[in-house]
């Protein structure tokens, strides 16, 4: 027989204010603490056509030096209704002194990031240092993602991509509105 557990005693904090306390480290990202959600646009050079989607994102912290990110899309037509999911992703973002970050995040594409970074002014630049993929998933090279807080309730986004034999150019670009928490 196992004895059963309880419900997990330490749950994520959505925001600064919460409890637990966030880790001093995690200074420079406490902005980005709650959920998001909003529309965007991408394209790729290798792409028919330009697409629009939308997004939900959450950064949580259990009192430790790292958020966890979670992010899910979904791609609009041309009156924003709902087409089909498109992107997901999940990861960890390992706050050191100073603002440097070392983020981890992966895709069910079969892509795992190794990010490194400043959060920095309300700003986070995070740049790949490394790309595994599993043995069927798309040829990326580099990625590099830039979040802005243009105010304590707006998160602009930007990701650029090299991929399947292009240099790093532009793929998305969205602005996401707090839905939650901070
Ligand atoms: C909000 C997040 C994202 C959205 C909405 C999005 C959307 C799309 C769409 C619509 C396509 C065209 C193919 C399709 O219809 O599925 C595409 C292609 C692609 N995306 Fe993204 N994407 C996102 C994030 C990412 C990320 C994080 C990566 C890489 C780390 C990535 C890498 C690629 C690659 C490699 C292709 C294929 C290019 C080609 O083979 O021509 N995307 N994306």
């Amino acid at each position: 027989m196992v004895d059963p557990v309880q419900k997990h005693p330490f749950p994520d904090a959505l925001g600064a204010d919460r409890s637990p306390a966030p880790h001093p480290l995690l200074a420079p990202v406490l902005g980005l603490l709650g959920t998001w959600a909003g529309r965007g646009r991408g394209g790729y050079p290798t792409l028919d056509a330009e697409f629009t989607y939308a997004q939900e994102v959450t950064f949580s912290h259990d009192g430790r030096p790292f958020l966890h990110y979670e992010a899910r899309a979904w791609l609009l037509d041309a009156q924003d209704a709902p087409l089909r999911p498109s992107a997901r992703e999940s990861g960890w973002w390992r706050l050191q002194p100073e603002g440097h970050v070392e983020a981890l995040i992966t895709q069910p594409t079969g892509i795992a990031e190794i990010l490194t970074g400043r959060a920095e002014g309300g700003s986070v630049d995070l740049a790949t240092a490394q790309v595994a993929r599993t043995p069927t998933a798309k040829e990326v090279s580099a990625t590099r993602r830039r979040y802005t807080l243009t105010d304590g309730d707006t998160l602009d986004f930007v990701h650029d991509l090299a991929a399947v034999d292009r240099p790093l150019q532009h793929h998305l670009a969205a602005r996401l509105l707090r839905t939650g928490a901070n």
